[in-house]
C-alpha cells in the first residue's frame, strides 16, 4: 500500500503562498553573500539555521529583510528563483505563484530590471527544464506609505503582461488593509488579480476590510476569520480563498502548536482553504511537510489532503484551461492511487 507520505508528496500540487526573497536556503544565502561581498553574521549554514528562531511576525521580518541584502544582480535573483523552482518541483509542485517584493531591492539602488528580468528568466527556464509552471505576484509592503506601493505599481507596467497580482506583506498590526485602498483599486483596474496578507496576526476586522475595501481575490493567511461567524459566512459563500500557511503559524507563534491549528475547523467551516509554504527554509518545509504536519496532528483523512490540493488548483490565478488540466491530472493520479491500492489487497 502507499503510504501517506508517499501519496502526498505525489499529488500533483500547488504553492500559492510564497516569497522567493524567504525561499534562500542557508547554503545559497552564504554563497550569494561571498560572491557581492556582503558581510553576514553567520559563517555557516547550521548558525543560519539556527538563528532561525522566531518569536513573533517581527522577529522574523527582521531577519528576512536582513537576508534580502545577498540578492544584487540579475543571476541572483535568477538563482533564487531556480533553487526554489527545483526544490518545489521535487516536492510534486506542478504550479507555483510566487512574491517578490522589489521595494527591498529598489531602496538599495537595485533596477527593477535586474529583478523582473532573473525571475521571469529563471520561471521559463523552469518551465522547460521542469515542466512546472509559475506565475508572478508584486508584493507590497505595508509598513511603508501608500504613494510608495502607487510607485511599485508604476515601475511594474513594462512587465504587465508578465505579471498575474499583486499582493501586501509586512507588518500587520496597526496597518489595516484600508490604508491601501486607492492602490488595490488601482491595481484592480490595471487587469492585476490581488490578494493581501490579512488575518495572520491581525484581528477577523483586517480580513473584512480586505474583502470588502479592498475586494481582493484572495487572503493570504486569514486565519483570524474564524473569530468572526458572519465573516466566515461571506467568506463561504463568495468562495475566497485562504492561503493558509501551517508551518509559518506555528513558527510565528500565530499558533501555539500544530494540533492547536485551525486549518480543519476551517475546512469543517467550508471555507475554501489551501496550505502553502510561505518561507520554506525559514519555517522548516515546503508544501509537501506542511500537509504532512497538518494530516499528522490534525488528524486529517487522505480524503481532507486531496480537498485542500484541490482547492489550491482551484484558487490559483491560471486560465481555465490550466486550472482544468491540473484538475483532470490530479483525478488522474487520485485514481490511480486507488487502483494500486486495489490491486493489492
Ligand atoms: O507571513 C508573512 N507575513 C507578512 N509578511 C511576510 N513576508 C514574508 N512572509 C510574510
Ligand atoms: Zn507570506
Amino acid at each position: 500500500m502507499t503510504d501517506p507520505e508517499t501519496f502526498i508528496r505525489g499529488l500533483p500540487k500547488t504553492d500559492l503562498h510564497m516569497h522567493l526573497e524567504g525561499s534562500i536556503e542557508p547554503e545559497l544565502m552564504l554563497e550569494l553573500a561571498e560572491r557581492n561581498g556582503i558581510p553576514l553574521r553567520w559563517d555557516t549554514a547550521d548558525a543560519l539555521r539556527a538563528a532561525y528562531d522566531f518569536h513573533d511576525l517581527q522577529s522574523f521580518l527582521d531577519l528576512y529583510f536582513e537576508g534580502c541584502k545577498v540578492l544584487v544582480t540579475e543571476r541572483d535573483f535568477r538563482d533564487v528563483t531556480s533553487a526554489y523552482l527545483a526544490r518545489a518541483h521535487l516536492d510534486g509542485v506542478v504550479h507555483a505563484e510566487v512574491f517578490i517584493g522589489p521595494q527591498s531591492f529598489t531602496e538599495r539602488g537595485i533596477p527593477i530590471e535586474a529583478l523582473m528580468r532573473g525571475v521571469l528568466g529563471a520561471m521559463d527556464e523552469a518551465r522547460a527544464q521542469h515542466g512546472i509552471t509559475s506565475a508572478l505576484l508584486i508584493s507590497v509592503h505595508r509598513h511603508r506609505t501608500e504613494a510608495e506601493a502607487m510607485a511599485v505599481l508604476d515601475q511594474i507596467l513594462p512587465w504587465r503582461d508578465r505579471v498575474v497580482g499583486v499582493g501586501m506583506g509586512g507588518a500587520e498590526v496597526g496597518n489595516p488593509p484600508s490604508r491601501f485602498a486607492r492602490f488595490f483599486g488601482a491595481a484592480r483596474e490595471l487587469g492585476f488579480r490581488t490578494c493581501v496578507h490579512a488575518g495572520e496576526e491581525g484581528p477577523a476586522a483586517y480580513v473584512r476590510e480586505a474583502v470588502e475595501i479592498l475586494q481582493v481575490d484572495r487572503i493570504d493567511h486569514g486565519n483570524a476569520s474564524m473569530a468572526d461567524s458572519a465573516l466566515v459566512r461571506d467568506l463561504v459563500e463568495r468562495r475566497i480563498p485562504l492561503t493558509v500557511c501551517p508551518l509559518s503559524n506555528v513558527r510565528l507563534r500565530v499558533v501555539s502548536n500544530m494540533a492547536e491549528h485551525p486549518l480543519k475547523s476551517m475546512l469543517e467551516a467550508g471555507l475554501h482553504v489551501t496550505v502553502n509554504s510561505d518561507d520554506p527554509p525559514y519555517f522548516g518545509g515546503y508544501v509537501t511537510e506542511n500537509l504532512l504536519a497538518c494530516y499528522d496532528a490534525l488528524d486529517l483523512s487522505i480524503a481532507d489532503v486531496v480537498r485542500i490540493v484541490r482547492n489550491g488548483i482551484e484558487a490559483s490565478f491560471i486560465t481555465t484551461e490550466g486550472r482544468d488540466s491540473l484538475l483532470y491530472r490530479l483525478d488522474r493520479y487520485v485514481e490511480a492511487s486507488r487502483s494500486i491500492e486495489a490491486a493489492s489487497v
